[in-house]
């Protein structure tokens, strides 16, 4: 039996991968704007990417924010997440910072699932994990490598660190300089998801990636990153043709 998580209305780890869409508004009328056009693509969880966000360091601007796209979205699922510039996002911020404004996405009672970054301090780290979990709120725990693909065996062990530190589930994306790195990712993806207890989420970024977004349900990967409209991380395909593609590849 693999691995499930059920996050709102979705069940993570089963069948075809499911597909987030990501917002990258910067202010909260674009944020609200975003939500028409992804509602009427039809992703299964949207993401909020809080870094984007001019308001994210007030708790206050945040959360009502926050509130205000919970009611927009209706019913659909969503991952709140503060990409730090060191791994990809937008901002700088202290570590005492990112925790804060983490903790305010949880007082704000607004999000199904929050992303932690694994590579801060280890008990910080558990301690929002504890939160999270107090809170009912999921826990999709990352970490990116925007300038390489580490060897097979340390991307097996980053995920399996993750799962030891408390995540539902584990998510590693890597950028590719070769084909055998996309490889690498791959291979690192499949011997995950039969040694861990939680699904993961897996991508090797850029174009020479793009193929990683489209086979999750083959290699072991539960979610992936779609467009419509603004990407939040080079490589990712637009939501109309990732579909097809992953209905394509679907196993019966
Ligand atoms: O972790 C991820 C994956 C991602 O970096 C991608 O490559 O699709 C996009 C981010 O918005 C998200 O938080």
């Amino acid at each position: 039996m693999q691995p499930v998580v059920n996050c709102r209305n979705l069940s993570l780890g089963m069948g075809r991968p499911k597909i987030a869409v990501p917002i990258t508004g910067k202010t909260l009328a674009e944020i609200l704007a975003a939500v028409k056009p992804i509602k009427a693509a039809q992703p299964d969880l949207v993401e909020w990417r809080i870094d984007y966000f001019d308001g994210v360091t007030d708790a206050e601007t945040l959360q009502a924010a926050g509130r205000k796209l919970r009611a927009a979205l209706g019913d659909l699922a969503l991952l709140t997440t503060f990409r730090t510039k060191g791994e990809g996002g937008e901002r700088t911020l202290s570590d005492s910072d990112y925790f804060k404004v983490c903790a305010n996405v949880l007082t704000g009672h607004f999000t199904d699932a929050l992303d932690i970054e694994r590579y801060h301090a280890e008990a910080a780290v558990k301690q929002l994990v504890a939160q999270a979990h107090a809170a009912n709120v999921i826990v999709i725990m990352s970490n990116h490598d925007f300038d390489k693909t580490p060897a097979q065996a340390e991307i097996v062990q980053r995920l399996t660190s993750m799962v030891a530190f408390g995540a539902d589930i584990a998510k590693m994306a890597v950028m590719p300089q070769s084909v055998a790195d996309v490889l690498t990712l791959l291979a690192a993806t499949n011997e995950a998801r039969q040694s861990l207890s939680q699904p993961i989420i897996t991508m090797s970024m850029g174009d020479l990636g793009k193929v990683s977004r489209l086979a999750g349900e083959v290699f072991g990967s539960c979610l992936s990153f779609a467009t419509v409209g603004a990407a939040s991380a080079p490589g990712q395909i637009a939501l109309d043709h990732l579909r097809p593609a992953l209905e394509t590849l679907k196993l019966k």
